[in-house]
């Protein structure tokens, strides 16, 4: 596809002439891109981070070289991953940076800003609330809760943490979309029976365990304990590779596909 009908096939998705745009109801609605890979939908953001940095040092165009080393990925997993958003770039000049911000903020869904809560205001839920790449992302925190009555009242960034208890109804009150976990395990599942409960079908989990969500909830989980467990198997293999007899080393190959797996 061209980039000028790909700017037609998005305005025409934008303004509900095609199925998936807003005008369609819930149950209707076709999801723009349904066969997305996922290991695609992850790095799309990278790219997004990408293009937002180099659109504001002032570039127009970049080819899928540039625009791959800016991402940290290798060009040719690059250019098949915009393949499947209908973006091919122009040959000689490489992808319109606006046009491929458009395309990747509409496919991500960021052209709607999601509210999100937070459940659990200890050490890493007071740096989260505090953390301003949310809003600048397009996600705005709405909503604090704890369950330690000392906690509640308190202002974290003009907000006040409020009752675990009060979440259904304020779930409703502010479309909550995306729940994000951080108390400890023990009461982690609790909490995101209680997210389901009170509409919310998407979740991210800080909390070190494994959550039982009915098949509609998305959960996605971070544990920087495990990015260092991998790390430590990377210096693992390294230590292991140098020791043996010609003293073989990870090469930049390697290391380019482990980060753009
Ligand atoms: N993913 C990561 O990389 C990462 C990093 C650090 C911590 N963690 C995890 O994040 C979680 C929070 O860590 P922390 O150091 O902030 O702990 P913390 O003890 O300082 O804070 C936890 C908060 O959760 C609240 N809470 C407990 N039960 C609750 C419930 N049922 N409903 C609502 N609130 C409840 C507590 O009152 C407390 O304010 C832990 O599970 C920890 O293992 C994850």
């Amino acid at each position: 596809m061209s980039e000028s009908s790909a700017r037609s096939q998005m305005s025409q998705q934008r303004h509900g002439s095609t199925p998936g745009s807003a005008s369609d109801t819930r149950a209707n609605a076709v999801p723009a891109f349904p066969d997305l890979p996922e290991a695609t939908i992850a790095r799309l953001p990278e790219y997004l981070r990408a293009l937002h940095n180099l659109g504001e040092s002032g570039a127009d165009t970049i080819s899928s070289e540039g625009l791959a080393a800016a991402a940290g990925v290798n060009s040719a997993k690059l250019r098949k991953d915009l393949s499947h958003l209908g973006s091919y770039g122009t040959r000689g000049v490489g992808y319109d940076v606006a046009l491929l911000i458009e395309q990747i903020e509409y496919v991500l869904g960021l052209d709607q800003r999601r509210a999100v809560c937070l459940v659990g205001v200890g050490n890493l839920g007071h740096a989260l609330a505090g953390y301003d790449g949310f809003a600048s992302r397009g996600f705005k925190i709405v909503a604090l809760f704890d369950a330690d009555p000392a906690k509640v009242g308190e202002l974290i960034h003009g907000l006040a943490v409020r009752h675990i208890d009060e979440l259904s109804q304020v779930a409703v009150e502010e479309s909550i979309a995306i729940g994000v976990i951080a108390t400890p395990a023990r009461a982690a599942q609790a909490v995101a029976d209680e997210l389901v409960a009170a509409g919310v079908t998407s979740i991210l989990n800080f909390a070190p365990c494994v959550l039982s969500v009915p098949a509609n909830v998305d959960v996605r989980k971070v544990d920087l304990a495990i990015e260092l467990q991998i790390l430590s198997f990377h210096e693992h293999r390294k230590a292991t590779l140098t020791a043996l007899p010609g003293g073989r080393s990870a090469t930049g190959a390697e290391n380019q596909e482990a980060v753009g797996s």
